[in-house]
């Protein structure tokens, strides 16, 4: 299993390129369900749950090519099989959104209901809902959903979501497109990657109104078409690096990043006393000094996002006051809390709330992570530790980071891959 070594290195100073964003391109990738032509995507992050979406198509016929780069061609108009199986949907929970486009189309799916994970129980009962409503027959069954039309087509309806959920949103989005009638998502999510999901549907033919907002009307059509379009940029890698920036000192320009969609995350950055300039695709950090503390509570877009609460501790950490976080999205998203501590961090913890006392130095130790962030906020207390950090068990952090090493060595930090 790889494991990255990381020894502090000073400041970081140089360009790093951000890549597309993980949490749309699995999405969109899930959009070319809904067609039976190509659809092709560029700006795709080569990352582990790109690689298992791309199996999980295959498996079920589409055909797919890749440049190995950042272009994907996707088409499912070879699709002989209606199930996303166990063996992926464990490795990766975005599978489940399969389910309402393959629904859609083909008039049945079939999902392994995706269980809890390290950051929580992350439950789909709206995804399920939302479908029953428009018409699904859905059962559950030996770990499976098990979804059918009850007529030729999902009928459009009005769906009430309890709480905002993004995969639900895509979900239900998607499955609306090919509906008879009208579907109006409320309270939807506002997530830049759920947007960037309708822009992709819209190339393709379909007709939505409302994107960015907490009501999504979607007009059902007969068919989509093959559209191409280029996935949005990762609005938490962007903020994992610049977080690590806050942390070292330094000058770090950020390429190719959407820095619209990530305002919260730069607001927090400033009262952490940064520099921050920013034009429609790049973004500026010039850091001289240690952090200030921040207070954060994590909340749906265009509130703080829970994927960089992780990377915020890790800044507190070695702020020079006290801090508080709260995790108001998942129940258990903490995980990085003791990893971080044993690493000299001085973090206790209450509830969904976290607090913590800045300390001047970490010192680096062997750690592992059971999540994504968790793992990049490992990395990134790495850059600051005296010593030598080891963050185990990095396949976490190779779901969600293009090669982090490399991103983060070009611009000077010491920081090795070693496989074994
Ligand atoms: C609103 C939010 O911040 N969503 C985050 C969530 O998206 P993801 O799509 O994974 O999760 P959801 O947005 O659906 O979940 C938001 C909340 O709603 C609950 N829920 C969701 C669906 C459902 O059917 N029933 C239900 O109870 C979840 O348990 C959670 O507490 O995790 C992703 C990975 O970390 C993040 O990128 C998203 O920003
Ligand atoms: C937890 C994350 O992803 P996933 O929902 O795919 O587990 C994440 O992107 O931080």
């Amino acid at each position: 299993m790889d494991k990255l070594r990381i020894h502090a290195n000073g400041p970081l100073n140089g360009e790093i390129t951000v890549s597309g964003a993980k949490n749309a391109a699995l999405p969109l990738m899930c959009a070319a369900l809904l067609t039976k032509e190509t659809l092709r995507l560029t700006n795709v992050p080569m990352l582990r749950d790109v690689k298992t979406t791309h199996k999980l198509l295959e498996g079920m016929g589409a055909t797919v090519s890749t440049d190995g780069v950042s272009v994907f061609d996707i088409n499912c108009g070879t699709l002989n099989e209606l199930c996303a199986p166990y063996d992926l949907v464990k490795t990766m929970r975005a599978s489940i959104l399969v389910l309402g486009p393959t629904l859609a189309h083909f008039g049945e799916a079939q999902v392994s209901l995706p269980g809890g994970c390290a950051i929580g129980s992350r439950p789909v009962d709206q995804h399920l809902k939302g479908l029953e409503a428009m018409g699904a027959d859905i059962v559950i069954e030996h770990g499976y959903v098990k979804a059918k039309l009850k007529a030729k087509r999902l009928q459009g309806t009005r769906i009430v979501m309890d709480m905002v959920t993004v995969g639900g949103t895509e979900n239900l989005m998607m499955a609306a497109c090919l509906a008879s009638g009208t579907t109006v998502l409320e309270n939807a999510a506002l997530e830049p990657e759920v947007v960037d999901l309708g822009e992709c549907l819209i190339k393709m033919g379909a007709k939505i109104y409302g994107l960015g907002t907490p009501t999504i009307t979607i007009e059902g059509v007969e068919s989509l078409h093959g559209a191409e379009h280029a996935v949005v940029a990762d609005r938490i890698e962007a903020g994992t690096f610049l977080c690590a920036v806050a942390m070292t000192g330094g000058k770090v320009l950020l390429k190719n990043a959407a820095p619209k969609t990530m305002m919260a995350v730069l607001d927090k950055l400033v009262e952490a006393g940064a520099h921050i300039e920013a034009g429609d695709d790049w973004i500026l950090i010039d850091m001289q000094h240690r952090p200030r503390p921040v207070n954060i509570r994590t909340l749906p877009h265009p509130a703080f996002p829970t994927d960089m609460q992780a990377q915020f501790m890790a800044m507190n950490a070695i702020a020079d006051g006290p801090s508080k976080v709260t995790e108001t999205i998942f129940e258990n998203r903490f995980m990085h809390v003791p990893e971080l501590n044993r690493m000299g961090a001085q973090i206790t913890t209450e509830g969904n709330t976290a607090m913590m006392q800045g300390v001047e130095h970490l010192s680096g130790a062997t750690v592992m992570a059971t999540d994504l962030r968790a793992s990049a906020s490992l990395v990134i207390a790495g850059l600051v530790a005296s010593g030598e950090t080891i963050v185990e068990r990095i396949y976490h952090l190779d779901r969600g980071y293009e090669n982090i090493e490399a991103k983060l060595g070009g611009v000077g930090a010491d920081i090795v891959r070693i496989s074994e």
